[in-house]
């Protein structure tokens, strides 16, 4: 789509490019702009079906496009009433409204605290909805469901962590293939994917998480994909911020074998539809938590085989490592051992001792990048994480 642009530059992450003077602008307020299409020159009253089969009606004096940008946005509107209702903080679109003003070939749009994101995990999915929106343009569902035939066979994530754990009596290990985080900046400068998942399998890991998102955390699916095609027999976990069903299957297509579905993003439908998705095309759902209000409402789904509670929480990025046994005491404890589902302990593990706590805790996996990734040789990292050698000798 087209170019967007920011005088006010939330969290530095957005680049202004634009060559017109900025006198117009008031001192508070920053604008966003776009190169219109050409379609935006029709001014006719148009009406055009939509993927739900309602119609949207283009007002004269409005184009087509810009018809249908209104309803995305108000379908935007639905999905954050509902997810409200559930206590969910993250809105899945601006609510003050799509790109309003026209000028010349620009389209602008005022910043104010309906359209700018309240914390970083929000600027996340607001800028992970316009990336999707445009790959899914270039590559429709039905080029991915093609592609599918020729993807990797999926292999078994849990069943991984589950033979981890039973071999060593620690927490089986994800180990995180990043090379940046929003809260922690670069972590490490000369970042070779395929070498530190080849050095973390090695030493002892049982599934590997890899990071794709590239404008947060510096990741991409080329990393995900040469990791599982350079023989890395690990099953590999697609550390992405799914908020679309299609973004499940392009996955796959990637080769991976499990996917990350975030309980403060995504509404209970959602969650179970991506479940079913998963399901069909044989990926493992972790589902991430971070409070209890989250843990509940994924306890109340069913068909859950892995739930990750992540001690880092993603709005505020404060690390605190209780988070785990918090949420894992009492009755949520003891459900979750009569059903067998397998817990993970996610982020801000550092030494044998945040090991022993988390297990102590009842998790049986633990998702680590930070600790192990920034070591020199991100195997003996392992081996420093948990006091001992791990590997399979
Ligand atoms: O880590 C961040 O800054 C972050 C910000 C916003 C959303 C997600 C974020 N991190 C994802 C993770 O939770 C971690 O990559 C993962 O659990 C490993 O954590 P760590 O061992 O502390 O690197």
């Amino acid at each position: 789509m087209e170019g967007l642009a920011s005088l006010r530059v939330p969290f530095q992450t957005t680049q202004f490019h634009s060559s017109r003077p900025r006198t117009s602008i008031l001192p508070s307020q920053a604008i966003f702009f776009h190169k219109r299409s050409s379609f935006s020159s029709f001014s006719a009253s148009a009406q055009v079906e939509s993927n739900d089969g309602s119609a949207t009606v283009a007002t004269p004096g409005e184009s087509v496009t810009e018809a249908l940008k209104t309803k995305e946005w108000e379908v935007g509107m639905f999905q954050n009433e509902v997810a409200a209702s559930q206590g969910i903080r993250i809105r899945r679109r601006p609510p003050s409204g799509p790109p309003l003003h026209y000028v010349g070939p620009f389209q602008f749009r005022l910043q104010n605290e309906g359209n700018t994101p309240r914390n970083i995990l929000e600027e996340i999915v607001w800028n992970k909805d316009t990336e999707v929106s445009h790959l899914k343009e270039r590559k429709p569902l039905g080029v991915l469901k093609k592609a599918l035939e020729n993807a990797p066979p999926a292999r078994d994530f849990i069943g991984a962590l589950k033979a981890a754990n039973e071999r060593t009596g620690l927490p089986g290990l994800i180990a995180e293939v990043k090379k940046a985080s929003p809260s922690r900046g670069i972590l490490r400068e000369d970042f070779d994917p395929v070498e530190i998942a080849k050095a973390y399998e090695k030493g002892g890991a049982a599934c590997l998480s890899v990071l794709t998102d590239e404008k947060y955390f510096k990741g991409s699916f080329e990393n995900l994909e040469a990791i599982r095609m350079a023989g890395i027999k690990c099953p590999l976990l697609c550390k992405e911020f799914i908020i679309d069903a299609w973004q499940l299957y392009y996955a796959r297509t990637k080769g991976a074998d499990a996917v990350l579905l975030i309980a403060a993003v995504l509404p209970d439908l959602d969650i179970k539809y991506m479940i079913k998705i998963c399901k069909l095309l044989g990926l493992t759902a972790l589902v991430e938590v971070h409070d209890e209000r989250e843990f509940d409402r994924v306890l109340a789904i069913e068909g859950i085989e892995l739930i990750g509670i992540n001690n880092r929480n993603l709005e505020t990025f404060e690390l605190d490592i209780s988070i785990t046994k918090k949420l894992l005491e009492g009755e949520r404890g003891k459900i979750i051992r009569e059903r067998g589902i397998t817990m993970v302990g996610e982020s801000g593990l550092f030494t044998p001792d945040d090991i022993a706590y988390v297990k102590e805790a009842g998790v049986k996996a633990i998702l680590v990048g930070e600790s192990i990734v920034k070591q020199n040789d991100p195997g003996k990292g392992i081996s420093n994480l948990f006091g001992k050698d791990i590997s399979l000798g």
